[in-house]
């Protein structure tokens, strides 16, 4: 019998199917994520995607000409400098374009809008504002430091900008989101402690109309200036891998923007889109044209509508409260209605009015609706579009009643509706030596609230009889697998696990279908009661059934309860290979994969099959048929294959992109015993011959992985990840990658956010 398959994301066509359980049924579920996306651009997975193809041309200030290199070299393209815009032709196309901001200047207005893109590049230490009229005409402005360059936030205002990687259609899918409302003058009290402030959160929401911009003499302007706010922007960006919500809340609500100029917002809320900003909140108020030029030009940007209502006369139950969200939705991504209410009845109220929403409008934006006061308090737990939240590190508390998410995560376990689980981290007895992680995950587990109790349980080498028993319990509430157990050994079940949805086995994530290695064992609840929601559960259901539900008949786990076997790692791989490097770094390259087996390697593969690289070269394993079918696969079996590799374009085309010839990515999963090997192949392709195709990424670092390297444990003698360094390769080991799957663990176990940053202070950097 085939497992019942169910894509809890956006994924590519099927491959492989895997038996399970005894009725060898196939269930392939094709169902589209329901979150928006751009019709013209074509969403790779899960929020990746091929994003703006026009040519990127970068202003830079006096002597700031090497930062156009780092552009290119983030894009994975090749560059070159010219003496103005108007000189960029048809001939550029993949190419990034650096232009002088002094030359630009005089033509940028008139520039081809549908051939090229432009990005205002001003290093702050030039001295701030950067020029306005650049500032005002250019589609986006990226803000740096000399000082603390931070890479990673150029890769991640790129990716956004240019439309490769969308942090909403993700964060939409969650059954949960929230974001903190951080209160501070000056963003760098919050800095320190960023980590900890933004544990659980999904975005970060800057109050610009908070900040407090010095005027010398202990007097403040009376709003900040833009390039006031331009720098405390970017010194948050610099500190969190967040979403930030850009929000200038006027003073009728609760905030201190002055009303008498709505042209104001409009100046800050345009510029927060050129700055790459995630999320803008505009209020309903502002003028209808307003809001129309903010929604058309938000380019990569969402909008999020935001009503408050300080009154004390708002209904829920009334046209006009359904009228706000009528003229709301015109132009937003999200709808934000918040509003103070009297009675504890008017949060029962909300909730018709959210369930009415939901039935009535059902293509409308999400709602984000939730009530003022402590009164409110109570539809703060109940919301579940981006609740606010706040942290008892703030210096304020943005709105009346707001509460922290370990506030919101207590409350709903004392009504029982977050009940206690057990939830597991099963080793094996090889992994014995390894650091403990219990620590680590009560410590989350505490920091958020969570009632859960966290153990670390060994299996027995052979046999699947003690995994079946802690799953098959009344509060179990998921387990992740170190190391991550195969599925074909998981489907010689004959007990629990074959006998969940009635016979059919349990339901299996795409990636774990294909990956063919499950590394997380999630626990969904029955769908259509309120429990499907909570933030224990893992992500919404696309459709009403309980595929792979345990039957009314089972003991253990309760009724219609369905279990996901699911594989974090290779977000964990995808994240890392991200991390310092847009998408477009990896489209149509090659890769090389080392491994001892396939299923060591799939994980790899699932991950640059996502990134759409051209061609993968492989050493060790044999690629499973899966893979095949949708990627390029050569296996390397004699030196001249290799050298081949070396000197051929990656997909046999001439384009430079393609021509990326020998491979950019290596990624290995062999252990320290083959140290020796690849190390030779690190060497061979960290230096290509000359006259290799490739020509124009000589500027591009390549990237090695090493996501065997045994860390914690510092560099060893012939460490590949060393030789890779030496070789000019960027490289990252097992620590980067452990820390981001475990992010991708904590998402899917408890659907709560805990950000990498969080992850490896908390882990002391030991653990991984
Ligand atoms: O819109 C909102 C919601 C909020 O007003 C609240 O009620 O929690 C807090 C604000 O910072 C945020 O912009």
């Amino acid at each position: 019998m085939m497992a019942a398959v169910q894509p809890l994301e956006s994924l590519p066509a099927p491959g492989r199917r895997q038996s399970f359980g005894r009725n060898h049924i196939a269930m392939d579920i094709d169902i589209e994520t329901r979150a928006p996306r751009a019709s013209h651009e074509m969403t790779i997975r899960g929020g990746l995607q091929q994003g703006d193809a026009r040519i990127v041309v970068i202003m830079y200030g006096p002597g700031q000409e090497q930062i156009v290199a780092v552009f290119a070299e983030v894009l994975g393209k090749p560059y070159r400098l010219k003496g103005g815009i108007r000189d960029v032709t048809r001939d550029d196309q993949d190419w990034v374009i650096g232009v002088s901001a002094e030359s630009a200047k005089a033509e940028i207005a008139s520039r081809n809008r549908g051939l090229v893109v432009t990005i205002n590049a001003h290093c702050t230490t030039l001295g701030m504002p950067p020029d306005v009229y650049l500032s005002a005409q250019t589609d986006y402005e990226w803000l740096y430091t000399e000082a603390s360059f931070f890479r990673r936030d150029l890769t991640r205002f790129v990716s956004h900008t240019l439309g490769q990687l969308s942090h909403h259609e993700t964060l939409m899918a969650k059954p949960r989101t929230y974001f903190i409302s951080t209160t501070f003058p000056d963003v760098h009290a919050a800095l320190p402690n960023i980590d900890i402030l933004t544990v659980g959160s999904d975005a970060v929401e800057i109050r610009v109309d908070l900040l407090k911009e010095p005027l010398g003499n202990g007097r403040f302007s009376e709003i900040p200036s833009l390039s006031y706010v331009g720098e405390q922007l970017m010194l948050l960006r610099q500190r969190t891998e967040l979403p930030i919500i850009f929000t200038t809340r006027c003073t009728k609500e609760n905030g201190r923007f002055p009303m008498d100029n709505p042209d104001l917002f409009y100046e800050y809320l345009y510029r927060a889109i050129q700055w790459g900003v995630e999320y803008i909140d505009v209020e309903l108020w502002l003028p209808e044209t307003i809001r129309r030029r903010l929604y058309e030009q938000r380019g990569s940007s969402r909008i999020m509508s935001a009503f408050h209502d300080f009154s004390g006369t708002f209904k829920w139950p009334s046209q006009r409260a359904e009228s706000i969200f009528l003229q709301s939705r015109r132009y937003a991504d999200i709808v934000k209605m918040i509003a103070i209410i009297n009675d504890h009845n008017e949060n029962f109220e909300l909730e018709y009015f959210r369930s009415k929403i939901k039935a009535e409008y059902p293509d409308s934006p999400p709602l984000s609706a939730v009530n003022m006061g402590e009164t409110g308090q109570f539809s703060r737990t109940l919301n579940k579009v981006f609740t606010p939240i706040t942290h008892p590190l703030l210096p304020i508390i943005a709105a009346p009643g707001q509460m922290s998410a370990a506030e919101i995560n207590q409350a709903l376990a004392l009504v029982g509706q977050l009940p206690k689980k057990n939830i597991y981290g099963i080793t094996s007895p090889s992994m014995r030596s390894a650091i403990p992680q219990a620590p680590f995950y009560e410590k989350c587990f505490n920091e958020l609230g969570l009632p859960h109790h966290f153990a670390v349980v060994e299996r027995q080498p052979k046999g699947l009889a003690s995994i079946e028993t802690w799953c098959n319990q009344r509060n179990f509430g998921g387990a992740y697998l170190n190391p991550a157990m195969s599925l074909t050994n998981l489907a010689t079940s004959k007990g629990f696990f074959a006998s969940l949805n009635n016979g059919n086995g349990p339901v299996l994530s795409e990636a774990a279908r294909l990956i063919g290695m499950v590394d997380t064992i999630v626990v969904r609840p029955a769908t259509s009661s309120s429990s499907a929601s909570t933030p224990s559960s893992p992500p919404r259901q696309q459709n009403g059934d309980s595929v792979g539900a345990v039957g009314s008949t089972q003991s253990g786990l309760p009724p219609n309860t369905s279990l996901v076997f699911d594989n974090a790692s290779w977000k964990g791989i995808l994240s890392t290979l991200t991390r310092d490097l847009a998408p477009s770094a990896y489209f149509g390259c090659a890769a090389v994969v080392l491994a001892s087996s396939a299923d060591d390697a799939a994980s790899a593969l699932f991950a640059l099959k996502a990134l759409k690289v051209g061609k993968v070269y492989t050493v060790g394993f044999k690629t499973p048929p899966a893979f095949a079918k949708d990627l390029l696969i050569e296996p390397f079996n004699s030196l001249e294959s290799i050298q081949r590799a070396r000197t051929v374009n990656a997909n046999g085309t001439e384009s430079i992109r393609a021509g990326a010839g020998s491979p950019f990515v290596v990624v290995s999963a062999l252990g320290p015993e083959k140290s020796n090997l690849v190390g030779m192949l690190v060497r061979l392709f960290g230096s290509p011959p000359r006259g290799a195709a490739g020509a124009g990424r000589e500027n591009s670092r390549r990237v090695f992985l090493d996501l065997a390297d045994g860390s914690g444990h510092g560099p060893r003698k012939g460490d590949p990840g060393l030789i890779a360094e030496q070789c000019g390769f960027a490289a990252y080991g097992a620590a980067d990658v452990t820390a981001f799957t475990t992010v991708e663990t904590l998402r899917l176990l408890v659907g709560q956010n805990v950000p990498y940053s969080f992850v490896r202070l908390a882990s002391g950097r030991q653990f991984f």
